[in-house]
């Protein structure tokens, strides 16, 4: 893995959104939904729900990454938000669908699906966290995202009972601490990095920890959302 230019300058900027931010931080990885992911016993009523919402999730989370090609004010990050963009369109779309049709879920179930508040809260948070702002807010709004399903992936996997055939989520955790997914979510850590370096001044980050707070709030929103079948 290349180390960060900024490397000496620890923590990075997401460690230190995520130190502040602590207690949101910590209501979206460690919720209920998550651990009963981990031992299995969520039900499957919740996991449907949520499978369901998160490919509406992903369609919106693409549209995030085209804004992020907009707002790019050089080719180096129109190319990195298009590699972004790729790795929604192109990777987890079609580890999504395929994931859903293991569960039943056809695709045209997926796109029938009327959307959920929590949903639309979330991604039209980011959206217009993104419009309004620059490329960092937007990265920033999509840190918990791409980060926290890596890191939730990362701490299921070393759970014993996540990896056992009697897990009915093991393909899920496998996916999200698989080592393709865990490379994205650092490429997402120097990105936030670049870009911090180029324009993060004192007076902005509390305003930066704010949206990352709101996001986090939003992610828990979602499981949530799936625990209590929520429309
Ligand atoms: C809600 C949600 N957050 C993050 C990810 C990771 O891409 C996802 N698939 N769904």
């Amino acid at each position: 893995m290349p180390t960060s230019p900024h490397a000496d300058h620890s923590p990075d900027l997401f460690d230190r959104l995520a130190r502040d931010g602590a207690a949101e931080w910590a209501r979206y990885v460690d919720h209920p939904f998550v651990r009963g992911m981990g031992d299995g016993s969520l039900p499957e009523a919740a996991f449907r729900h949520y499978l369901v919402q998160d490919y509406l999730f992903l369609t919106h989370f693409a549209r995030a990454y085209a804004l992020a090609i907009y707002k790019g004010r050089n080719l180096a990050e129109m190319r990195a938000a298009l590699t972004g963009l790729k790795a929604i369109l192109d990777v987890e779309m079609d580890l999504h669908v395929g994931l859903c049709a293991g569960w039943g879920v056809a695709p045209e179930e997926l796109e029938r699906a009327p959307e959920a508040k929590a949903t639309m809260a979330y991604t039209r948070y980011v959206l217009e966290t993104g419009l309004r702002g620059d490329l960092l807010d937007l990265h920033v709004a999509l840190a918990p995202c791409v980060i926290g399903y890596a890191e939730i992936g990362k701490t299921l996997a070393a759970r014993a009972d996540a990896q056992a055939a009697s897990n009915p989520y093991r393909v899920w955790i496998a996916e999200y601490s698989s080592d393709a997914y865990q490379a994205v979510a650092t490429a997402a850590r120097q990105n936030l990095d670049r870009l911090a370096a180029d324009s993060l001044t004192a007076s902005r980050y509390p305003r930066l920890l704010t949206i990352f707070q709101q996001a986090s709030r939003l992610e828990a929103d979602f499981w949530d959302m799936g625990l209590t079948l929520a429309d």
